[in-house]
């Protein structure tokens, strides 16, 4: 499969100017904390002294998962297309916050068992209505998953704008999320289950327990793509190549939780690259989250208890990423404001 061009992003004479810009703004050095930090990556992403965001876009990916079958949910699959109608209809947490924050909205049915109707903001990218019960084999195809991949490029170059913010529906994908963690990081996967959508201790247990069969039965898919096609889930595979297509396009990718940092992982895994362009929204309570965060060096900008997906953190956190961008434009220096610097 071809992959689009990631380049590093490797300024230095810009990274340097911007730090100096950040400096000499009339605060003590260092006082915005890690708001700084956020403005000089936004400014190297779209490699700019004065950054701007425009027509941000949330593009929350769906599909359903065979696995779910085997009662790793706390819920059934049929929430999965039912929650795809209420994205739509404004009713769901990120189609609020969404609204509330002026993102474009856009779902993308990758893979979810329900006939829609053609609607306003709904984008329809089905591969097969849902994957294969991975504990007795792959998920699906590697053609299925090049064609979610290549559904994910080709709807994200569609969009206007220079911000990406990721969010998924599909239940099960905790599982899904929980399974190429541990297999591409060498992971218990133990260490990477968590309850989901609330799975009490006896159901985690159980959840584990189907886990490690997909591993068994998924045994030789070991490479980034191989691990993807066994182990994911089409709206990761498509969220994959949102991911990769964006970051080609120099876009800031706006990471939400736990399923949508898999999906991260498994495109910087495809191109290393591609984690420059990334700024993580929260830290998801879903437990394997951490593990995940350490392995992409990740520092998230908030922590807040969320452990819903949808992309609700990503749109969280997007006010922060506009702060961080005013705030290098529009705040003066010592020297234009005339403030006394220290000393
Ligand atoms: C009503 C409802 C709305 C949701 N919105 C996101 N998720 C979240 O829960 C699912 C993952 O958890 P698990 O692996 O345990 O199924 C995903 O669909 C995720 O986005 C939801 C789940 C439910 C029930
Ligand atoms: O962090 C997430 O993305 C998450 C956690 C639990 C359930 N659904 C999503």
């Amino acid at each position: 499969m071809q992959l689009p061009d990631i380049p590093c992003i490797a300024d230095d004479a810009l990274a340097a100017r911007l730090q100096q810009l950040i400096d000499h703004k009339t605060k003590p050095l260092g006082s915005l904390g890690r708001l700084e930090g956020l403005a000089l990556r936004i400014g190297l992403i779209l490699g700019s002294e004065a950054p701007a965001l425009h027509a941000p876009q949330m593009l929350v990916c769906a599909a359903e998962h065979g696995l779910a079958a085997r009662g790793v949910s706390a819920f059934p699959s049929d929430v999965t297309w039912q929650m795809v109608h209420n994205f739509v209809t404004g009713g769901a947490a990120v189609s609020v916050l969404a609204r509330q924050h002026g993102l474009g909205l856009t779902v993308v049915d990758c893979g979810v068992r329900h006939d829609f109707a053609p609607y306003p903001g709904l984008v329809l990218r089905k591969v097969a209505p849902g994957t294969q019960d991975a504990s007795s084999g792959p998920a699906m195809t590697a053609a299925q998953c090049a064609q979610a991949i290549a559904n994910g490029r080709e709807v994200l170059a569609a969009l206007p704008g220079n911000v990406l913010l990721l969010g998924e529906m599909g239940i099960g994908n905790t599982s899904s999320a929980a399974l190429l963690l541990a297999r591409l990081l060498d992971l218990d996967v133990a260490d990477c289950t968590g309850p989901g959508t609330g799975l009490d201790a006896a159901g985690v247990a159980r959840k584990v327990a189907v886990l490690r069969q997909a591993l068994a039965a998924n045994e030789g898919a070991r490479a980034p793509l191989a691990a993807l096609a066994a182990l994911g889930g089409f709206e990761i595979a498509t969220l994959v190549g949102a991911v990769l297509q964006a970051a080609h396009e120099r876009r800031v990718i706006v990471v939400d939780g736990f399923i949508t940092s898999a999906a991260v992982l498994v495109a910087a895994r495809l191109a290393p690259n591609v984690l420059q362009r990334c700024v993580f929204a929260h830290h998801s309570s879903e437990p394997g989250h951490a593990r995940l965060l350490a392995a992409l060096q990740a520092e998230p900008l908030l922590d807040l208890g969320l452990r819903l997906g949808e992309g609700s953190g990503a749109a969280l956190a997007w006010p922060l990423l506009v702060s961080a961008c005013a705030i290098l434009r529009e705040m003066a220096s010592f020297e234009a404001a005339g403030v006394s610097t220290s000393g």
